[in-house]
């Protein structure tokens, strides 16, 4: 079986933009879809679940065009869908197959709905009861309550309020609410039981009345939808982040320091789950917010409190709480999530066997679960995660403790967060940050440390180097800010093994020139090439681990950096250095420039990087400096290893 193994981490701290609400995704889709009118849907989640309403409804005859990364534009039918029939694969999709369903049954076609197996033993019937009290003609083509379907064309009525069940899942609910306009008529919903997981009844309505149809509601008893409403596009709409993913962010913060801060999501949200951030509250985590960003740091007293809470509001983000609890002061109870045996998995049941594979003490019930910390947890337990994203990416935190350990099937995330093992990894994987002046052998020494430890390696210098490169090869002056900052952003750079290429071309060698070197340095005073090349170079933190060199790892790019190393030599001795590399590497004596120039060039440079006003080259007051002078490599190699060893004990044997 595929699987991850995460390393025992400490500290998690910097900046997730959020991928798409799944929950707002397809149900904008099924909007758009049967809305009159172009919708331009932007952000939309890209992930299997989205992935199969897509599919869905240009099957059924919808316009389906794509605009952008992550844009569309879907052209509505006005009312129900012109293909009238059709094989729809739903996967393992509850956010698709649901609504669709319900407007299937209203569309008066013939069409059968199936999934994987899981799918097919995940209730539904509820729904096609609610379904069949207004004549709809929909039937079970494998077990009674459960997918496949078989939807066949059929007369609707709407005499008497429609009675469903609300204490299995939300979402049938949410299936007739977008629906029923469908029938022009006026409708009316009673709940036979307690309506669970409320605020994603609330996303459902908020959004129905962005498409311009309102429901009125009496409680959580009974919603009206008055006949003659019809949805109409809004035009342009932006789905949020996806709540539910932020909570093992801000998670990782609570638990691994901190502080890690999420945008897509704030106190503008529509989403429940955004709710997560005050149950982490609960747990003496520091929760800070914005219109769209929430950020997460661990309890100034740095241990996580125990707790006893009622997490109804928020059963998928509850699943993160239940892994937080290893790390808190005492045994925690999750109440109210009985919604949790009917998901993805038994997830009250994944969870208990998963967590005590761990060394937890848990205990479960048929709508409770209590997690019982344990003072010491074992290392290197594989964990299952029964094709559900939440395990895989809930259980990534357990690393967080200092605990290495196995996942699973870690590419079940890709549900709702296909590259969130990435993600985790630039918040999370430990980063050695060695900045200097030139020739101060941080190149080298990066490179021999990242070897010794397994851990990944930035050149940035490279960066600035082919950015001075393209930019002199495409004719863009290099005092041009917003030019060199249009070929920064652009670069088509690739590091195959030791090789750079450059739009395809080898500029391993061509890039070190010395001239090439200046240019870089010319460039690398550009605020604009700067913020250009940030997320470039941020994107090279992944797990285990990142050894980065330049001028600003410490200071600019990665600050949160757990270990900072400022390698300096006396100018003297980096102009030697420089005159030795060159006889080295052949180049004649009539064409080597003059130690005494190299010396006089170097400086000048050591003053151009110092005296910038983005980001000069300077010693981080929390850096460790490292004076090479006196130092052979393997020396200079030495020191720095003996600073990670004293500063991240776990990564160094
Ligand atoms: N401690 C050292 N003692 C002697 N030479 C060194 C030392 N560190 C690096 N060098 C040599 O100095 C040259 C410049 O090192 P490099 O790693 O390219 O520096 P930087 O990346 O800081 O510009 C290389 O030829 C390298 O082998
Ligand atoms: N993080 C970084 C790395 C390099 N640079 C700039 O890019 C130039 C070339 O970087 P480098 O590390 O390859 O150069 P050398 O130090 O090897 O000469 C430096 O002179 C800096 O001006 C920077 O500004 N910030």
């Amino acid at each position: 079986m595929e699987h991850i193994d995460l390393p025992a981490l400490t500290r998690a701290a910097g900046t997730v933009r959020l991928p798409g609400s799944k929950s707002i995704s397809n149900r904008m889709l099924l909007l758009a879809a049967l809305a009159q009118g172009e919708t331009e849907i932007r952000d939309l989640l890209d992930s299997d679940d989205t992935k199969v309403m897509l599919e869905a409804l240009k099957k059924v005859g919808v316009g389906v065009t794509v605009t952008g990364v992550n844009a569309y534009r879907i052209t509505g039918c006005g009312g129900p869908f012109p293909g009238k029939s059709g094989d729809l694969f739903m996967g393992n999709a509850g956010t698709a197959i649901r609504p669709l369903t319900a407007a299937l049954a209203l569309s008066g076609g013939h069409y059968r709905l199936s999934g994987v197996p899981r799918m097919h033993e995940r209730p539904i019937g509820d729904l096609v009861d609610g379904l069949r009290q207004i004549g709809a003609d929909v039937r079970y083509a494998g077990k009674d309550g459960f997918p496949p379907l078989e939807i066949f064309p059929a007369a609707v009525k709407l005499a008497a309020p429609i009675r469903v069940r609300g204490d299995v899942s939300s979402q049938f609910l949410t299936a007739l609410l977008m629906a029923l306009p469908l029938t022009g008529e006026t409708a009316v919903i009673e709940m036979t039981t307690e309506l669970i997981s409320k605020p994603y009844i609330e996303i459902t309505l908020n959004l129905m009345s962005r498409f311009g149809v309102t429901v009125e509601r009496e409680g959580w008893q009974r919603f009206t939808l008055r006949g003659g409403q019809r949805y109409v596009s809004p035009g342009v709409v932006h789905v949020e982040g996806d709540a539910s993913g932020a909570s093992y962010f801000l998670a990782a913060g609570a638990i691994g320091g901190g502080p890690v801060r999420v945008e897509g999501v704030g106190r503008g949200s529509i989403q429940g789950d955004v709710r997560f951030a005050e149950a982490l509250a609960v747990m003496g985590a520091r929760i800070e917010m914005g219109e769209n960003w929430i950020e997460a740091s661990a309890p100034a007293t740095g241990k996580l409190k125990a707790f006893d809470l009622d997490l109804n509001h928020i059963p998928d983000a509850a699943m993160t709480l239940a892994v937080a609890a290893l790390f808190a002061d005492g045994p925690c109870t999750l109440r109210n999530i009985a919604s949790w045996r009917v998901k993805e998995t038994d997830r009250i049941a994944a969870m208990a066997a998963e967590l005590r594979k761990l060394g937890a003490a848990v205990e479960e019930g048929a709508d409770w679960i209590t997690v019982a910390p344990a003072p010491t947890y074992s290392r290197n337990a594989a964990i299952d995660t029964y094709d559900d994203h939440r395990m895989a990416m809930c259980f990534s935190l357990v690393a967080l403790g200092g605990v290495p350990l196995r996942i699973n099937d870690p590419k079940c995330v890709a549900k709702t967060f296909p590259d969130y093992f990435d993600r985790f990894g630039r918040i999370a994987a430990p980063v050695i940050a060695i900045d200097g002046p030139s020739a101060s052998g941080k190149g080298t020494v990066a490179q021999r440390v990242a070897e010794t430890l397994g851990f990944h390696f930035l050149d940035s210098g490279a960066l600035y180097r082919l950015t001075a490169l393209a930019a002199l090869r495409a004719g863009v002056a290099l005092d041009d800010e917003t030019g060199v900052a249009a070929v920064a952003a652009t670069l088509p750079a690739e590091f195959p093994g030791d090789r750079i290429l450059l739009a395809g071309d080898d500029v391993t060698e061509a890039i070190r020139a010395e001239e090439i070197g200046v240019g870089a340095s010319k460039v690398a005073a550009l605020p604009a090439v700067r913020t250009a090349l940030l997320e470039r170079q941020r994107a090279y933190r992944r797990l285990p681990g990142l050894v980065a060199d330049g001028r600003d790892m410490g200071s600019v790019v990665f600050p949160e950096a757990p270990v900072k190393v400022f390698l300096t030599a006396s100018a003297e001795a980096r102009a030697e250095r420089r005159h030795k590399q060159l006889i080295g590497k052949g180049m004649p004596a009539n064409m080597r420039p003059l130690l005494q120039d190299i010396l006089q060039e170097l400086r000048e440079r050591d003053a151009r990087d110092a005296a910038r006003s983005v980001a000069p080259l300077k010693q981080e007051e929390d850096a460790e400096l490292v004076d090479t002078t006196p130092l052979g490599i393997d020396e200079a190699v030495a020191a720095v290893l003996d600073i990670v060893r004293r500063k991240l004990p776990q990564v160094v044997s």
